[in-house]
């Protein structure tokens, strides 16, 4: 495949004029370029990039023109890949004219970008297809109105049947040869507008290849690509220092970080246009539902149903499928493995051992994998399908944004509590490693249903309620500094504000569930050997009583730091199994070392320490389901870094809390 900056070149040297097709993904761009070009498109990619670029050239009144089609992005940031390549492409082309493809039953959300476009200084033709669909649902838009507000051609078109594309290009090459054809003059808030004016007066005396409002403003975006390109040139540190000086002006003023009030201005922008330019006809059921979901006051007390819908569902149903589970499985499947390893392997180390793996290795993960997994995943693509995902996004976005996430991420981050494991991998409806990364560490801290099991049972049971609570409240105060931390500290900034404004539509059944059923197959292939392993090991250690050793090298940790049994340390490694597995093993291990009636665990342990073991435990490192996912999803090595970091942490802070509840008296 050609590489992308000699075939742009190519389509450049040959033509007359060159265009590209920009837009929001899903609006007719490919449908146009296909319409326009016949044979001979050239695909090629920009090196280490998947997302590819299609190019044709065409002629038009004996004029030879290029197209390139562009991916469809929702930002000209270059946050996401296809965003990145949109924008390269159209930086390395210098197009001639861009050709702003729309959705014109979905105005608001689509102007966002053409008014990025504008900011950007090139020729715009807008093209508002999809016209058939507008008239169907009795959308009717004033395009000479749209045309004069936005100060460039606008020509409805259908490229389904080819409807006003001659008058496209037409207007396309007019907009060339005609300057004066494009009139911009649309303006931010006054403020932010006079500090965009005052850095583009700082930048005029250099060229550094755009536009300097453009420049100005991507600079005041904390655009990563255009700040680097800026800091090599000479006078580069001191116009930096210029920037920073402004938007923190601008930050002070307005209470938010400059990036982000520049995108709400844009956004706000664009919906007045579109509320100018559109006939409020009835408004459709779909956009009802976006108004009640979006708006804090119906939308929050929405928010709060539908995560308490998803909660009770995996923590009560998950729970009550995964009892069922395992009691079938004990009643009907375990004898028959059990009955076939001992018959081939004995009933020694060797026999005992294959049982941890293939007997409770394989019911771990399965009595994870279906009913909080698959269940989640379920509901989680029902969500998605709906589009009810980017409401949510749209109303907690402002609150996501302290942590560097886009707002999308909070159902993923609540469904945590549920379980981490198809929370983890729910993270896929980010766009970049960064926000998963961040979102996935948070996703471990939160504490998922079996964690709650033990904090029930050991601490709420034998210490109080109260304090139970009290290990909730550490927690999430936990994920809050850590959130924070991350955000600070991770290279990158967070993405923009949030843009995927779908409108709702009906879930089409079978692709929520090939939806349900990829993710849950990347779980299954990757989470069941992992777990089947690592029982395996743990198996073998317990077997050959090698474990027992294991409580001398950290008893100084176990024992001297956080003030608890050697042995109680000992439950907390094998909790990496499954977390629960923590509480059934300090029972069953207290009975076999104090003896029988050690299952009042106050015989053995006081109650600091109860409440520093369950502290502990759900803090460390996730269980071995989702170390699996950690793995898989961010790659080894940032998997690695959350477990570290996560022990770390417990350890710390259970040590802490143990000599803070010792010095106050507290229980
Ligand atoms: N009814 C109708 N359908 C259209 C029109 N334009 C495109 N479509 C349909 O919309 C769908 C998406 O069209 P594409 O041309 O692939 O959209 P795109 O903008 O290239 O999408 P991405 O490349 O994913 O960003 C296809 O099913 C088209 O047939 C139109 O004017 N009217
Ligand atoms: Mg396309």
């Amino acid at each position: 495949m050609p590489s992308c900056h000699g075939a742009l070149k190519g389509i450049k040297g040959s033509t007359d004029y060159t265009f590209v097709l920009a837009g929001n993904p899903n609006v007719g761009k490919s449908s146009i370029f296909n319409r326009l070009t016949g044979m001979g498109v050239v695909t090629a990619n920009y090196p280490g990039k998947t997302v590819e670029l299609n190019m044709a050239t065409t002629t038009f009144k004996g004029l030879r023109i290029g197209i390139i089609d562009l991916p469809g992005s929702y930002a000209l940031g270059a946050v996401s890949e296809d965003q990145w390549v949109a924008r390269r492409a159209v930086l390395d082309s210098k197009p001639d004219a861009a050709i702003m493809v729309l959705d014109s039953t979905n105005l608001a959300r689509n102007l966002y970008m053409v008014l990025q476009f504008i900011d950007l200084g090139i020729p715009i033709v807008v093209a508002l297809n999809l016209m058939d669909e507008a008239e169907k649902r009795n959308i009717i838009i004033d395009a000479p109105g749209l045309s004069e507000l936005l100060g460039v051609p606008v020509v409805p078109t259908t490229a389904t049947t080819g409807y006003g594309l001659d008058d496209l290009i037409q207007e396309a090459i007019d907009v060339v040869r005609d300057s004066q054809r494009i009139r911009y003059h649309l303006q931010y808030g006054t403020d932010i507008e006079a500090n965009i004016k005052r850095l583009a007066e700082l930048l005029s005396p250099y060229d550094f290849g755009i536009a300097g409002r453009a420049l100005a403003i991507l600079l005041l975006e904390e655009d990563a690509e255009f700040i680097e390109l800026v800091e090599k040139h000479t006078n580069g540190r001191s116009l930096l220092e210029e920037v920073k000086k402004i938007s923190k002006e601008i930050e002070e003023k307005h209470g938010e970080e400059t990036p982000l009030r520049i995108a709400r201005e844009r956004h706000g922008l664009a919906g007045v246009i579109a509320s100018q330019v559109q006939n409020d006809a009835a408004p459709v059921v779909s956009d009802k539902l976006w108004g009640y979901t979006t708006s804090p006051l119906t939308g929050i007390p929405l928010l709060i149903c539908a995560l308490g819908v998803i909660f009770a569902f995996l923590f009560y149903g998950g729970n009550w499928l995964s009892t069922l589970f395992s009691d079938l499985w004990a009643a009907y499947v375990s004898p028959v493995i059990d009955g076939a390893i001992f018959t081939i392997f004995g009933e020694g180390h060797i026999g005992k051992t294959l049982i941890w793996g293939f007997d409770a290795g394989i019911l771990a993960a399965l009595a994870v994998g279906i009913p909080y997994v698959l269940t989640f995943y379920f509901m989680l693509a029902f969500l998605e399908d709906t589009g009810y995902l980017n409401s949510v996004a749209f109303l907690t976005d402002r609150l996501m944004h302290r942590f560097g996430l886009h707002g999308r991420a909070i159902i993923p981050v609540v469904a945590g509590a549920g379980c981490n494991v198809p929370a983890i991998i729910g993270t896929r409806v980010l766009t970049t490693m960064r926000e998963r990364t961040i979102a996935s560490a948070l996703i471990t801290l939160i504490p998922c249903s079996a964690r709650t099991a033990v904090i029930l049972g050991a601490v709420s049971l034998f210490v109080g309620w109260k304090p139970a609570v009290a290990i909730y409240i550490i927690v999430l105060t936990l994920v809050f500094f850590v959130g924070v931390g991350l955000n600070r500290i991770m290279p990158g900034s967070s993405t923009g504000l949030v843009m995927e404004m779908f409108p709702f539509r009906a879930p089409i059944i079978s692709n929520i569930i090939k939806k349900t059923w990829y993710r849950f197959k990347d779980f299954v292939f990757v989470a069941f050997p992992i777990v089947l392993a690592g029982s395996l090991v743990l198996g073998a250690l317990y077997e050959t009583g090698y474990l027992w050793r294991l409580s001398s090298p950290i008893s100084p940790v176990v024992e001297g730091w956080l003030g608890l049994p050697a042995v109680a340390g000992l439950t907390l490694i094998f909790a990496v199994l499954r977390k629960e597995l923590a509480l059934q093993l300090l029972v069953t291990l207290a009975v076999v070392i104090y003896g029988g009636g050690a299952d009042n665990l106050l015989l053995f342990m006081d109650k600091t320490q109860l409440f520093v073991y369950a502290l502990v435990n759900t803090i460390y490192i996730p269980c071995v389901a989702t170390i699996a996912v950690l793995g898989r999803e961010l790659g080894w090595k940032r998997a690695g870094s959350i477990m570290a970091f996560t022990i770390t942490l417990a350890i710390l802070i259970g040590g802490f809390a143990y000599r803070f509840i010792e010095y106050f008296n507290l229980l």
